[in-house]
């Protein structure tokens, strides 16, 4: 199942640095996993914005959430889920409908 997932990025002002930074490497080092894995599998950074575009390839809403709510900047972020379905126009996909 493919979900399209927007990430918006808030860090407090008053974040510690070094607490920013920790936080930071661990959710690059937890996206990079999950990229290996084949779980998400587009990340593009939104222009001007600390925010993303990403795809996940995931087998349930429950293990998308999973994912999404262990991100180390979980906290600091909004997220908006769309749930994407094949398209029938689609050249590179049979789907149906
Ligand atoms: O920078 C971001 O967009 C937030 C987040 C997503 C992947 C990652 O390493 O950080």
């Amino acid at each position: 199942m493919l979900y399209h997932v927007r990430m918006d990025v808030h860090l407090p002002h008053d974040l510690p640095g070094d607490t920013r930074d920790q936080i930071v490497r661990q959710e690059r080092d937890y996206a990079q996993q999950l990229q290996r894995e084949g779980k998400w599998i587009h990340l593009w950074r939104i222009v001007g914005e600390y925010s993303n575009y990403s795809v996940f390839d995931v087998d349930s809403n429950d293990e998308l959430h999973a994912i999404l709510s262990n991100l180390p900047l979980f906290t600091y972020m909004e997220t908006h889920v769309t749930p994407l379905a094949g398209h029938p126009s689609d050249i590179h996909q049979s789907a149906s409908t």
